[in-house]
C-alpha cells in the first residue's frame, strides 16, 4: 500500500551505473521498490577496472523483477555512457534520474604511478561521468527535469594518499556538478555531488568486518532518494553532500576575507608575507558560490597606503619549471621567479622564447621549451638536463574550450581535461623522483575560480581544475615528509584567456603582476602555512578558501536505516551552516567523523573502533605476544628441498654443487636458513595484534641472518621456534619484527633470524614510532662515496618466483596478480628472500663464505629483471646494496656481509 506522504518516483526512469553491487545495488533495488523503471548499469569488471561480466547487471535485474518492479540491464561501459542512456530511452522513452555511481580503484603514490593508472582512473570516474551526462542532457532539457547524483569521494574532497588519480576524478566531479547546477538551472534539472562512505567490495580489504556491517550502503540510500527526488529544493542543486552510517551532511566552499594590498611595483612576495596572517584568517569568512569581484577589489586596493617591504625572498640557486609561461600569468610568474634569482625554464608551445629572451635581458638566467605539458616528462628531462635539478614547479599552462554543456563535444571535452588536468600530472609525475631525491620540491598547480564554483559554459573547465585541487591536496600529504611542497591556486587576471570573457578596459587593469607575488611566496622556504592550501588571488586581494561543513544529522544506528521520507524532513538540519557546529574538514578522517561517532553511540558499537580503545585493545596484544616463543616447529627436508631452494635463486642446470645430488661438494646456498622460518608457527597471530590487517599489503621489510654452524646439513630434521620481537608504528605501516632460531633435531643451534614485515594501512595504533637498534639486525650500512669494488649481475628468469615460492613462501603476492594488484602491482612481484639469496650469493661468489647477512628490502623486484649487487669490502665486512638495472632503482639496501665461518660464538657485527 502506498501512503499519501510516501516519496515515490512512479514512471521515472532512473538509470544507475555500477549498479551490480555495493551501493549501486542498493540505489536500484531502492528505486525499482518506489516506483522507478531502473536501467541497471554494470560491465561486471574486477574493482581495478579489469574484466567483463553480463551476470552482475542481470541478477540485479532479477532481483528487481522478482519483487514486481521494473528494471533492464545494461552492460556498456560509462566510457560509452551514451550507450547506456540509450538502453533507458528505448527500452522506456525517457531518462529522469542518473546516478554516476560506476567506479574502480587503482590505489598507488605518484611516485609508483603509472600513466595507465591515471587514464583508467579518470576514465571511468571522469569521462564515464561526462559521456552519461551529455548523453542525458538533451533529454533532461526536453522534458524540462533531470536529477543528477555524482559520485565524489571524501579521498577527492579532502586528497588522500596514495589516490592522487582517484582524489583528481572525484574532486574534478564537484566542479563538473557545480556547473551542471548552474547550467541546468532554468530547465529544472538539479545536479548533486554525493561523497558516501560505505562497506563494499573496494573497502572490504581494509575495513574490519564490524565497520564493514555498520557501514552498509543501505544507509547511504535515502539520502540519494532525497537529492534526485522532484521535491529537492533548487537552492540546494550544486550542492555537496556526505552520507555514511546514518549521518548525513552538506558541504560548501569557506573563503577568508583575505588581505588586500596596493597592486603596483611594490607588492613582493615579502610584501604579502607581511600580511599572511590575513590571508589565512577565516574570521567572519564568506561563503560563496562564485567568483570575487575583481573591479570591486581593485579599486579599493588602489586606494591603499603604499606597501611596506619586509626582508626580501630570494630563489638564488632554484631552478623554476613554469607551465604556460609564454604569456599572461605565466609569463608573469616567471618573470618575478628571473628578477628573484631563480633559473627559469619557460615552458610554453609559443613565445615561450621571447618570455626567456626578456627575463636573459634583465639580467637573469632563462631558457624556453616549446612542448606541450601533455610530454611533461621530455619537459622536466629538459629542465634537468639544462640545469641539473629541478626545485619548483607551476602548473600553468591552460586551454580554453568554453561551450554550452547541451553543445560541448567530446573534443571539447578532452582538450581541455587532458591540458589541464593531465598536463598537471605528466609534468608533477615527471619532477616528483627529482624532488624525492633532492628531499625538496615546491608545486603550485593552478586552478581557477570556475573551477571551485562551477561556470556556465565551462563544465570541462571547471572538472580539471577542480580535478586538479583533488591531486595537489594528495599529493601535499605524499610530498610532506619528503619536504615537497604543494599548494593550489585561482588566480584572477586579464590575460588573452579572459579577453573572451571580460572587456578590454578591465583585462587591461587587472594584472597578472598582481597575483604572481602569491606564487612566489607559496614556494618560498618563509611561507608560514606551507603546504597544502588552496587560494584565490587577483587585484592585489589574495585568500584562503577551504571547506565548510555543515554538522548535518546523525540517525541513530539501533533505529536502523531512516526512511528517505525522515531524511527529506531533516533536510533543513541537514544543510544548516549557521546552527553553530559547522566545521571544516580537512582530512579524509574528518571526512568519516560524524559517521564514526554515530556508530560509536549505538549498542553495536562494542566491537567497533574508537581510536583510544582501539589503540589499547591493540598495545595490550602487542605487549602479551611480545617474547612469547611459538611451538618449535619441525622441518624434515631432503636433496630435493635443496635443489629446489637452489633453482629457486637462479641456479642453472649446470651448477652442479647447487643441483646434482651425488656431485661431492653438493650444498643448499646458505640463505637456505630462511626455509624452515616459512612454516614454522608464530606465537602470534598478524590480524590479531595489528589495526586494519590487510595480507595483500604487507611487504618484506628487512632480513637478517647469522649461520650458528658450518655446513649446513644436505637433509634432515630441523626445529624452528619464532618470537615477536617488536612491532613498530610507522604511521602509514606496521613494522612487525620476528626473531627465529632454527636447530638441528638434537638441538644444535644451526640459524638464528629477524625477519621485518612491512604492512602497509595498519598503523596509527599509538605504538612506538622507532625501531630498537637491535645491533647487526638493523644495522644502517651505507655504501662508501668511492665506487664499488665489485658488481656482479644476474638475470632473473621470469618463472623465478614460480619456483621460488615452491621452497615454502606461498603468499600469493608473488603468482596472483589479482592479489598482488590490490597491493599497488600489476604483476606479482619476487619474494624478497629470493633478492636477498641471489644479492648474497654474489658476495660469496666474490668475498667467500659469510656468517652474518642483512638487508633492507628497499624497492620491489619482479620475475624476470636483473639483480645487480654492489659491493665495498670494508676490513672483515662487505657493505653491499642491490639495484634493479632495468629501472636503476634501489632494491636492497642497508646491507652489509660478515665475511667468515661460523664459530667463536662471538657477536656479528654489521
Ligand atoms: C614477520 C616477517 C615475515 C615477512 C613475510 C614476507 C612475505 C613475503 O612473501 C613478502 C615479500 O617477499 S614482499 C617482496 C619484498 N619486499 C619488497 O619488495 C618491499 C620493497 N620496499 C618497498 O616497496 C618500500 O621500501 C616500502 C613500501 C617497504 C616502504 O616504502 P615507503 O612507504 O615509501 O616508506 P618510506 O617513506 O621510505 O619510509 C617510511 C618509514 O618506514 C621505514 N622503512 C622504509 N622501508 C622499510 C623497510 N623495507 N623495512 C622496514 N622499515 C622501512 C623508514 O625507515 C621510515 O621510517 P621513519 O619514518 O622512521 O624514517
Amino acid at each position: 500500500m502506498t501512503s499519501p506522504q510516501q516519496i515515490r518516483y512512479d514512471n521515472r526512469v532512473v538509470v544507475v551505473t555500477g549498479a551490480g553491487s555495493g551501493l549501486g545495488k542498493a540505489y536500484a533495488l531502492f528505486f525499482a521498490e518506489r516506483g522507478a523503471k531502473v536501467v541497471v548499469n554494470d560491465l561486471g569488471g574486477a574493482f581495478n577496472g579489469g574484466g567483463q561480466d553480463g551476470r552482475v547487471a542481470d541478477a540485479v535485474v532479477s532481483e528487481i523483477q522478482r519483487a514486481g518492479g521494473t528494471a533492464v540491464a545494461s552492460y556498456d561501459s560509462v566510457e560509452n555512457g551514451e550507450r547506456i542512456i540509450a538502453t533507458a530511452t528505448q527500452a522506456f522513452g525517457r531518462i529522469d534520474v542518473l546516478i554516476n555511481n560506476a567506479g574502480i580503484l587503482r590505489d598507488v603514490t605518484l611516485r609508483n604511478m603509472k600513466d595507465e593508472d591515471w587514464d583508467k582512473i579518470i576514465a571511468v570516474h571522469l569521462t564515464g561521468a561526462w559521456k552519461t551526462t551529455r548523453a542525458a542532457w538533451p533529454w533532461f532539457r526536453k522534458q524540462r527535469y533531470g536529477r543528477v547524483v555524482n559520485t565524489s569521494s571524501t579521498s577527492g574532497l579532502y586528497g588522500n594518499f596514495g589516490q592522487g588519480n582517484y582524489a583528481a576524478a572525484k574532486l574534478a566531479l564537484v566542479g563538473f556538478t557545480e556547473t551542471l547546477a548552474k547550467e541546468g538551472a532554468k530547465y529544472n534539472i538539479r545536479a548533486t555531488a554525493l561523497a558516501p562512505s560505505s562497506a563494499s567490495r573496494l573497502t572490504a580489504t581494509v575495513w574490519p568486518p564490524e565497520m564493514m556491517a555498520a557501514m552498509d550502503p543501505a544507509w547511504v540510500v535515502p539520502l540519494v532518494g532525497v537529492l534526485v527526488h522532484e521535491s529537492l529544493p533548487a537552492h540546494l542543486s550544486g550542492g555537496i553532500f556526505e552520507a555514511a552510517a546514518g549521518h548525513y551532511d552538506m558541504l560548501r566552499w569557506e573563503r577568508s576575507r583575505g588581505a588586500l594590498l596596493r597592486p603596483d611595483e611594490n607588492l613582493t612576495p615579502d610584501v604579502l608575507l607581511r600580511s599572511w596572517d590575513k590571508v589565512v584568517d577565516f574570521t567572519d569568512a564568506e561563503h560563496p558560490r562564485g567568483v570575487a569581484g575583481a573591479m570591486g577589489l581593485l579599486q579599493r586596493a588602489n586606494q591603499l597606503p603604499p606597501n611596506v617591504p619586509g626582508t626580501p625572498i630570494r630563489f638564488d640557486g632554484k631552478v623554476v619549471l613554469v607551465t604556460g609561461g609564454g604569456d599572461g600569468l605565466g609569463r608573469a610568474y616567471a618573470r618575478l621567479f628571473g628578477r628573484l634569482g631563480a633559473k627559469v625554464v619557460v615552458n610554453d608551445l609559443a613565445r615561450a622564447e621571447g618570455v626567456a629572451k626578456e627575463i636573459r635581458d634583465a639580467g637573469g638566467e632563462a631558457i624556453a621549451v616549446a612542448l606541450s605539458v601533455e610530454r611533461g616528462d621530455e619537459v622536466v628531462a629538459k629542465v634537468v638536463e639544462t640545469y641539473g635539478r629541478i626545485d619548483i614547479v607551476v602548473n600553468n599552462a591552460g586551454i580554453l574550450r568554453d561551450k554550452a554543456f547541451a553543445n560541448m563535444s567530446d573534443e571539447q571535452w578532452t582538450a581541455v581535461i587532458n591540458v589541464h588536468l593531465r598536463g598537471t600530472y605528466k609534468v608533477t609525475k615527471a619532477a616528483w623522483p627529482h624532488m624525492l631525491r633532492q628531499k625538496y620540491g615546491r608545486i603550485v598547480n593552478i586552478s581557477s575560480t570556475s573551477g571551485i564554483y562551477g561556470n556556465f559554459g565551462q563544465a570541462n573547465y571547471a572538472a580539471a581544475k577542480t580535478g586538479i585541487l583533488g591531486f595537489s591536496r594528495t599529493i601535499a600529504r605524499e610530498g610532506a615528509k619528503y619536504n615537497i611542497h604543494v599548494n593550489t591556486v585561482a588566480p584572477s587576471a586579464g590575460t588573452a584567456m579572459t579577453r573572451t570573457v571580460r572587456p578590454e578596459a578591465e583585462v587591461q587593469q587587472l594584472k597578472p603582476e598582481f597575483v604572481a607575488p602569491l606564487i612566489a611566496l607559496l614556494c618560498s622556504d618563509v611561507c608560514p602555512t606551507p603546504t597544502g592550501g588552496m587560494y584565490e588571488a587577483g587585484s592585489g586581494w589574495f585568500a584562503a578558501t577551504r571547506w565548510q561543513r555543515a554538522r548535518g544529522v546523525d540517525f541513530p544506528h539501533d533505529e536502523g536505516v531512516p526512511s528517505v521520507e525522515a531524511v527529506k524532513d531533516a533536510l533543513s538540519h541537514i544543510t544548516d551552516f549557521d546552527d553553530g557546529r559547522a566545521d571544516n574538514p580537512e582530512s579524509p578522517s574528518d571526512g568519516g567523523k560524524w559517521a564514526v561517532e554515530n556508530i560509536l553511540r549505538s549498542s553495536k558499537s562494542v566491537n567497533i573502533r574508537r581510536e583510544d580503545r582501539t589503540n589499547r585493545k591493540y598495545l595490550n596484544k602487542i605487549a602479551a605476544a611480545i617474547g612469547a616463543n611459538g611451538p618449535p616447529t619441525r622441518f624434515t627436508y631432503t636433496d630435493k628441498d635443496v635443489i629446489l631452494y637452489n633453482l629457486g635463486l637462479g641456479a642453472s642446470h649446470t651448477d652442479l654443487p647447487l643441483v646434482y645430488e651425488k656431485h661431492p661438494d653438493f650444498h643448499p646456498l646458505p640463505t637456505f636458513a630462511v626455509v624452515p622460518t616459512y612454516t614454522s608457527k608464530a606465537p602470534y597471530i598478524l590480524a590479531d595484534i595489528l589495526p586494519n590487517f590487510n595480507p595483500r599489503l604487507l611487504l618484506h621489510g628487512e632480513q637478517y641472518l647469522e649461520l650458528k654452524s658450518w655446513p649446513i646439513p644436505t637433509s634432515g630434521t630441523l626445529l624452528t621456534t619464532t618470537k615477536l620481537v617488536e612491532v613498530v608504528d610507522k604511521a602509514n605501516a606496521a613494522v612487525v619484527r620476528r626473531a627465529a632460531t632454527t636447530t638441528t633435531d638434537e638441538g644444535k643451534p644451526l640459524f638464528y633470524s629477524e625477519s621485518a614485515a612491512f604492512i602497509r594501512g595498519s598503523g596509527n595504533f599509538g605504538g612506538s614510532r622507532n625501531a630498537s637498534d637491535r645491533g647487526p639486525a638493523t644495522a644502517a650500512n651505507k655504501p662508501p662515496a668511492r665506487a664499488p669494488d665489485a658488481v656482479v649481475s644476474e638475470t632473473t628468469p621470469t618463472n623465478l618466483a614460480a619456483i621460488y615460492r615452491l621452497s615454502g613462501d606461498r603468499n600469493p603476492l608473488h603468482i596472483d596478480s589479482a592479489f598482488s594488484s590490490v597491493g599497488g602491482f600489476k604483476v606479482p612481484i619476487l619474494h624478497g628472500l629470493a633478492t636477498f639469496g641471489i644479492a648474497a650469493k654474489h658476495v660469496s661468489a666474490r668475498y667467500g663464505p659469510w656468517r652474518a647477512i642483512k638487508v633492507r628490502f628497499a624497492g620491489t623486484v619482479l620475475p624476470g629483471e636483473t639483480i645487480v649487487t654492489e659491493m665495498w669490502r670494508e676490513d672483515g665486512r662487505v657493505i653491499f646494496q642491490a639495484k634493479v638495472q632495468e629501472t636503476g632503482k634501489v632494491c636492497l639496501s642497508a646491507a652489509a656481509a660478515e665475511l667468515g665461518l661460523p664459530g667463536g660464538g662471538e657477536k656479528a657485527s654489521l
